[in-house]
């Protein structure tokens, strides 16, 4: 059986390259990772200006009473040069100001008198003078290719005027749920039946993970018609087809025979992992499926350990890393001779194990946030390795 590292460096070998890119409006841009390099067109910010409220003067001009010449408001052009010593001119956070000899005083260090003059409390200085090019210069790189366009990030494409931003195409993804005893969730199951909450668990888990979810559909256990479901999920020619149910080697469990069957190579068809063993990783030309085993937690952990990664290769980024935590006192791990991924939750200093009874156990996976990696060898060590999951 293939170990779960293992299983990483397979999966990343099946996606060599990302997909393809696209330009997309700004506005609906969040979330997409971006494929191209950003320059700053002109130098950021562009002209010097004022940070403060106050007023404008000479580098010469010392502390004492000037007259007012006029305002500078935010959006005007900048004067040619600085006041004649002697002279000032009222600016405002923002105002450009002239590219020489300009030096500031705020307001509160000011008093104005009635007959339109200013008496200076203290010398003016250029400290709060916002320069030209102090933040990036014409031709620098602003952000790189691979970076997360997150609302920062689109800020400062609007800031200079990147509105099609390149980015990846999200992935499209479709998912055939397998399972007799399955009914929709606002249905009630007669005896013998559950829910089918994986349809739910997937949709969600594929909204922050760089992919679209373009076909979902329940079916029995019947291999005809899981067989003719399939069918349909391969025409729409997703990226990545993902199905639910069916990984193992009952008599209902026709994935890896069926994805067999339209063509696919089987990679691998169990994981050393617990929960999540049976897991299907097939692929043919332009697409790779995936066979999730039945039990909500193991679907959850073959998501995030797998799926979530590739989807990442996809997008042109690189999968979440495992980051080492201190586990939090009175966590009660239990080895298996599979590597156990535990659900856990991850707070500012500590990751806690919490307790779950089995892969079918969905109660705790409300409160996890993230995967804590249990060796299958017992270690000592406080410091656990922790995935976090969405
Ligand atoms: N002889 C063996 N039997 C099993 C093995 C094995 O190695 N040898 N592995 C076990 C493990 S581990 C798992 S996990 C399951 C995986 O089985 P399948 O992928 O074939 O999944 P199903 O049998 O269809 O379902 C398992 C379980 O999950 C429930 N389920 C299925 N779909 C949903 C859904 N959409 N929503 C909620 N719950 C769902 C289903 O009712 C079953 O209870 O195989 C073991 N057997
Ligand atoms: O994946 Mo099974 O998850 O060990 O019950």
């Amino acid at each position: 059986m293939i170990s779960v590292a293992d299983l990483w460096i397979q999966l990343d070998a099946l996606v060599p390259s990302p997909l393809p890119s696209e330009r997309i409006p700004l506005a609906s841009a969040q979330g997409r990772i971006l494929r191209e390099t950003i320059l700053a067109p002109e130098d950021q910010p562009p002209f010097d200006r004022s940070a403060i409220d106050g007023y404008l003067v000479h580098t010469d001009q010392p502390a004492g009473l000037v007259t007012l010449e006029g305002t500078i408001h935010p959006g005007a052009p900048a004067p040619a040069s600085a006041p004649s010593p002697g002279t000032a001119y009222r600016i405002l956070t923002g105002s450009a100001l002239p590219p020489e000899k300009a030096a500031l005083i705020m307001q509160e260090d000011t008093k104005a008198t009635d007959t339109g003059r200013v008496h200076l409390l203290q010398s003016p200085s250029t400290k709060h003078i916002r320069r030209r090019a102090s933040q990036a210069r014409a031709g620098d790189t602003l952000i790189s290719p691979g970076q997360l366009l997150n609302a920062g990030a689109l800020a400062l494409l609007a800031s200079v005027g990147a509105t099609a931003p390149l980015v990846s195409r999200r992935a499209r993804v479709a998912h055939l749920v397998t399972g007799g005893e399955l009914v929709s969730p606002d249905a009630t199951p007669a005896s013998g039946q559950i829910r089918d909450s994986n349809s739910t668990l997937i949709a969600a888990l594929l909204r922050d993970s760089h992919a679209d979810l373009i076909w979902q559909q329940r079916v029995s256990d019947s291999r005809s018609a899981t067989a003719e479901a399939l069918a349909a999920a391969l025409a729409l020619q997703p990226d990545i087809l993902l199905v639910s149910g069916g990984a193992s080697v009952g008599d209902h469990d026709h994935t890896g025979a069926l994805l067999a069957d339209a063509g696919f190579t089987i990679h691998c068809d169990k994981v050393a992992s617990r929960p999540g063993k049976p897991f299907i990783a097939a692929s043919r030309e332009g697409c790779l499926a995936f066979g999730l085993p039945g039990n909500p937690l193991s679907h959850f952990v073959c998501f995030h350990l797998f799926v979530r990664r590739v989807l990442a290769r996809l997008a042109g980024t690189e999968p979440v890393a495992l980051i080492r935590a201190k586990l939090a006192p009175r966590s009660e791990l239990r080895p298996d001779p599979r590597e156990t991924w535990w659900p856990a939750l991850l707070t500012h200093d500590s990751v806690t194990a919490l307790p779950w009874r089995d892969s079918s156990d969905l109660t705790v996976l409300a409160r996890a946030n993230a995967l804590l990696r249990v060796p299958s060898t017992p270690s000592a060590s406080s410091q656990v390795e922790v995935l976090c999951c969405s």
